[in-house]
C-alpha cells in the first residue's frame, strides 16, 4: 500500500507540494536499487518527474546514457536536484503573491461608490490628498520661506530635500517592476504622472513613511501628536488598499522604502553652510 507521504507528493497538475519529502527522495537522488517498490514505481510515474524529463533539452538527453543512471531508469540526474531549490523559492514567492492578490481584492471595500464600504470612499480620498506630492511639496516650500529661523529653514530644506528624493526613487522603482495596479483600481487620482499608472511600490506609503519619520525626528515633539502622526502614517497605507489603489505588498514595501529614505535623508542631510551657499546662489 502506498505511504500517505507518496500519495499525496504531487498535485493533478503536476506542481510539486511543498514540505513533502518525496519530491526531496524523488528529484534530488538517484534512486538506487535498495528503494521500496513503490517509490520505484512512483519514481516513473510521478507527473513531477515526467514534466522535468519532458523539459529536458535534446542535449541533456542525448548524455543521458552515462553513468548518472536515467537512462536505465533509476532516476534523473544529480543536478535537477539543484535547479529544485530555486523552484522552492519560486513556489513560496507566488504563493505570497496569491495570497497578496486575494487579500488585496477583499480589503478593496472602498474601491467603488457601490462597494460595500463604498459611502467611505470620500473620506479614503481626504486621506489619500494628505499623503499627495503636491500639498507636501508646497508646504514645506512655503515653511521654509516663512521661517524665521535657520535652524527652521535647514529642517525644511532637509525635508524638501527628501520629498524630491522620493519622488525620484519611487518613479525609478515603477518603471523597473511595472506591476500593474489592481483591475479593480478607477484611476481618478489628481495630479499623476506616467509612471503612476504602475503599482509597486506605493508612492503614498513611501512619503508617509518618510514624512512621518522626519515628523518625529525633527518637528513633533509632545506625545499625543506623536500618535497622531503614527495613525496618519497607518492610515494613509490602509486606505491606498480600501480604495483598490494598490496591492497589500505595495503598501508593506513603499512603508519599508520609505523608512530607509529617511536614513537616506540623513546621511545627506544639507547643513546651514550648505544651505548658505543655495541662498547666496539664489540671491
Ligand atoms: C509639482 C509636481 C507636479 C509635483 C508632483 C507631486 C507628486 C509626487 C505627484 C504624484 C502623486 C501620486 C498620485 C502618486 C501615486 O501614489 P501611489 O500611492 O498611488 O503610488
Amino acid at each position: 500500500m502506498p505511504s500517505p507521504k507518496a500519495k499525496n507528493a504531487g498535485r493533478r497538475d503536476g506542481s510539486p507540494v511543498l514540505g513533502s519529502n518525496f519530491d526531496f527522495v524523488s528529484l534530488t537522488k538517484p534512486l538506487n536499487r535498495s528503494s521500496p517498490p513503490h517509490l520505484l514505481q512512483r519514481q516513473g510515474s510521478d507527473p513531477t518527474t515526467a514534466r522535468l524529463r519532458a523539459s529536458e533539452s535534446p542535449s541533456r538527453r542525448r548524455g543521458s546514457g552515462s553513468s548518472t543512471g536515467s537512462a536505465s531508469g533509476q532516476g534523473p540526474p544529480e543536478e535537477d536536484g539543484i535547479r529544485l531549490n530555486p523552484s522552492l523559492i519560486g513556489i513560496s514567492l507566488s504563493s505570497l503573491l496569491a495570497i497578496d492578490l486575494w487579500l488585496s481584492k477583499r480589503l478593496s471595500v472602498c474601491a467603488f461608490e457601490d462597494a460595500s464600504w463604498g459611502s467611505a470612499r470620500p473620506l479614503m480620498k481626504l486621506i489619500e490628498v494628505s499623503g499627495h506630492g503636491i500639498p507636501w511639496l508646497a508646504g514645506a516650500a512655503y515653511s521654509m520661506y516663512k521661517s524665521d529661523s535657520a535652524a527652521g529653514q535647514e529642517v525644511m530644506l532637509n525635508l524638501l530635500m527628501g520629498l524630491l528624493l522620493d519622488i525620484i526613487l519611487v518613479g525609478a522603482v515603477k518603471a523597473v517592476v511595472r506591476r500593474r495596479r489592481p483591475a479593480h483600481n478607477q484611476m481618478d487620482m489628481f495630479a499623476t504622472f506616467s509612471v503612476d499608472r504602475y503599482s509597486f511600490p506605493s508612492g503614498h506609503a513611501t512619503r508617509a513613511a518618510m514624512c512621518g519619520r522626519f515628523l518625529l525626528a525633527h518637528l513633533v515633539l509632545a506625545a499625543p501628536l506623536r500618535v497622531l502622526v503614527l495613525l496618519w502614517v497607518g492610515l494613509v497605507g490602509l486606505s491606498r488598499v480600501l480604495l483598490g489603489r494598490h496591492h497589500v505588498t505595495d503598501v508593506l514595501f513603499g512603508f519599508w522604502m520609505g523608512y530607509c529614505q529617511y536614513k537616506l535623508v540623513e546621511i545627506l542631510w544639507l547643513s546651514p553652510q550648505t544651505l548658505q551657499g543655495l541662498l547666496g546662489l539664489l540671491a
